[in-house]
């Protein structure tokens, strides 16, 4: 049975979480937890995020506390370390808050940033991880396809395992896609999928080659399966920068996947310097187990928000509840 208005209301907590590292310009992250028959889960769009866009957040965290999960067929998820965009000479820091992880992803194309910035940093993720760790860069979309293709050429000699939303429209990406073609770096589509009204459009436009999956913003876990059923692309689970109960949202979605052939983007709760468990989510030995988070109490008083963002969220679940 799905949760009434109130009691999703009457189950919230809001919290402010800080970060240990600045990521997506922000130093802090605001997330709402509830607590359903299935355990705690997570409501948590982005503060700039519109209900129509945050409603999908909502309707997976209610899957997520209420709904039976999707039978699992691994007990165990292979991750990345996310390395934001730091000054090259923070990376080994950095790196060092994931454990045994065999396979970074290097945010790149930060706005105020330079190319040379990124090719510093990098470098150093190549050096931190020695010749057979694994570099995924993101860029959020942020170049334009001439930039993207000079990036590429200038970020080739790390030896790249993909770039992640070099571009930002799929006939940018697909473009990119038949210029760089040559140089076999796999393209793979993150925002394409996540704020598309067809997540399928991505695969049909033949504009990448790998597909990032986040549960939350898609709508929940069998929504991930299904998009990850209908598409003949491999995907790769990643988290919205979430508490350890959206970790573990993408934990469960990640381990129902039927192929899972690159590391997940799981690893972000060692981003947090707070966390809402005493049981943390993170990487040990390049892997999470699947579980689900027991939250504890005082940490969600510690971690409280103030009142007035608090009534901010409780307006925002309002809104995004009648748009489900
Ligand atoms: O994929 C990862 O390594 C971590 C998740 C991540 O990068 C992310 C987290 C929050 C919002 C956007 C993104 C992104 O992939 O662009
Ligand atoms: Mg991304």
């Amino acid at each position: 049975m799905e949760p009434t208005l109130n009691e999703l209301r009457n189950s919230a907590h809001v919290l402010s979480l800080p970060l240990a590292v600045k990521f997506r310009g922000i130093w802090s992250r605001e997330i709402m937890l509830f607590k359903g028959p299935q355990g705690w889960t997570e409501f948590s769009p982005f503060v700039e995020y519109n209900d129509d866009e945050a409603v999908h957040w909502l309707k997976a965290a209610i899957e997520f506390g209420w709904s039976a999960a999707a039978p699992l067929v691994r007990d165990s998820v292979m991750v990345n370390a996310t390395i934001p965009a730091v000054d090259a000479e923070h990376v080994p820091a950095v790196l060092a808050h994931f454990d045994g992880c065999r396979t970074a992803k290097v945010k790149v194309c930060e706005s105020g940033q330079t190319l040379a910035e990124d090719i510093a940093r990098v470098k150093a993720v190549r050096a931190g991880m020695g010749p057979e760790g694994r570099i995924r860069l993101d860029a959020n979309g942020g170049w334009n396809v001439d930039e993207a293709e000079h990036a590429f050429h200038a970020l080739a000699e790390f030896d790249l395992e993909y770039v992640e939303q070099p571009c930002s429209t799929l006939d940018e990406l697909a473009e990119l896609r038949e210029r760089t073609h040559y140089m076999d770096i796999p393209i793979a589509a993150d925002e394409s999928i996540r704020k598309a009204q067809d997540p399928l459009a991505v695969a049909q436009a033949v504009a990448a080659d790998i597909l990032v999956l986040k549960a939350q913003p898609l709508g929940g876990i069998s929504s991930v399966l299904e998009i990850a059923e209908q598409v003949s692309l491999p995907v790769v689970l990643s988290s919205a920068l979430e508490s350890s109960v959206g970790i573990s949202m993408g934990l469960h979605a990640a381990a129902a996947l039927p192929q899972l052939e690159y590391d997940c983007g799981l690893g972000t709760a060692s981003l947090l310097a707070a966390d809402v468990t005493k049981k943390p989510l993170l990487a040990q030995a390049g892997s999470i187990s699947v579980q689900r988070v027991d939250v504890d109490e005082e940490m969600l008083s510690s971690l409280a928000a103030p009142p007035d963002t608090t009534a901010w969220w409780q307006e925002r679940l309002q809104r995004c509840y009648a748009l489900l």
